[in-house]
């Protein structure tokens, strides 16, 4: 055994998924909380060169410091060479001071994995003015895989024939991927945000929706309100239905009810972040990405 995944006991069946595909083995880091908040974490004691922790980074602020601990200690314990899969990255999204003052998450967070580990694998991370995960997260091997391929294959199985929509012009990528894929009819709306709970929703100008079969497509919901909104006007414009793929089900307290309230049929998602709605497994891209840095 020569590659280990570790991962933590409430993401178990995701690495095992992960370490089955990739053709690994897999163990869980013990985790112990004292009195006094504390983290106590156990490694097995002794690790090959090659370490593989697997860690989504939703809900983030005490998952970092995990990571942290796993990291040093890993490299402690033996581990020559460690790849961080993160299916979600958190503070993708700050990526500039918008006001003076402001902490640059995206540089300062990058730059302690990058710290920490060797490669790092993600899925869609949000990444706006940066080009590349390379720069976000400068580490030798910075891999961004994408679910749009998956959840085109997830549509074209349950609603072939769709229209599919992305609600902004950050999901024309996703959305012209998914089209391509499968022949889809696809628009792109505009969004214009106005704070965390608040946008505003364009349909695209001349795209007839009438009787069509609509499914929303984009990389992460998070309060529902794009999707709410979005879903809000097609059915308004007189879509037969509405449902949702997205390959980041992270849905804060709420965000589902709001979008069944909205009229979002079926709610699809990937395995990137747990949750009801995941349809669809990213372990086999996840693997095949490992083996492309295993390579070098
Ligand atoms: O479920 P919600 O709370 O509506 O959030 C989900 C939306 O937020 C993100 O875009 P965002 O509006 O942040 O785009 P931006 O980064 O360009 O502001 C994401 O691409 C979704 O479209």
């Amino acid at each position: 055994m020569n590659t280990l995944v570790l991962h933590f006991d409430d993401e178990t069946q995701e690495a095992e998924r992960l370490a089955r595909a990739a053709g690994v083995e897999c163990a869980v880091i013990e985790r112990h909380r004292f009195p006094d908040d504390e983290l106590h974490l156990r490694l097995p004691a002794n690790l090959p060169a090659r370490v593989i922790i697997y860690r989504s980074l939703h809900r983030p602020n005490e998952k970092l410091l995990e990571l942290l601990l796993v990291a040093r200690t890993a490299g402690r314990l033996g581990a020559q060479h460690l790849t961080l899969v993160a299916p979600y990255l958190a503070y993708m999204r700050q990526d500039a001071e918008f006001t003076p003052g402001e902490a640059i998450s995206q540089r300062v967070v990058g730059e302690f994995l990058a710290g920490l580990f060797d490669a790092v694998i993600t899925v869609d991370p949000h990444l706006h003015r940066v080009s590349s995960l390379a720069e976000a997260v400068p580490v030798a091997h910075a891999l961004a895989l994408s679910g749009a391929p998956l959840l085109a294959d997830l549509v074209a199985s349950h609603r072939p024939g769709a229209l599919l929509l992305g609600p902004d012009a950050e999901s024309a990528q996703w959305v012209e991927l998914a089209a391509a894929r499968h022949g889809f009819d696809f628009g792109v709306c505009r969004k214009t945000r106005h704070g965390d709970r608040d946008v505003a929703i364009v349909l695209p100008e001349g795209l007839a929706v009438a009787g069509r079969s609509v499914v929303l497509l984009d990389d992460v919901a998070s309060s529902g309100h794009t999707l709410a909104q979005a879903a809000r006007l097609l059915l308004a414009a007189g879509a037969a239905s509405v449902d949702a793929a997205v390959t980041h089900a992270l849905f804060a307290p709420g965000a589902l009810a709001l979008m069944k309230d909205a009229g979002v049929g079926e709610v699809w998602s990937t395995d990137c972040i747990i949750h009801p709605s995941n349809a669809v497994s990213v372990a086999p891209e996840l693997a095949a990405a490992l083996r492309t840095i295993t390579s070098h």
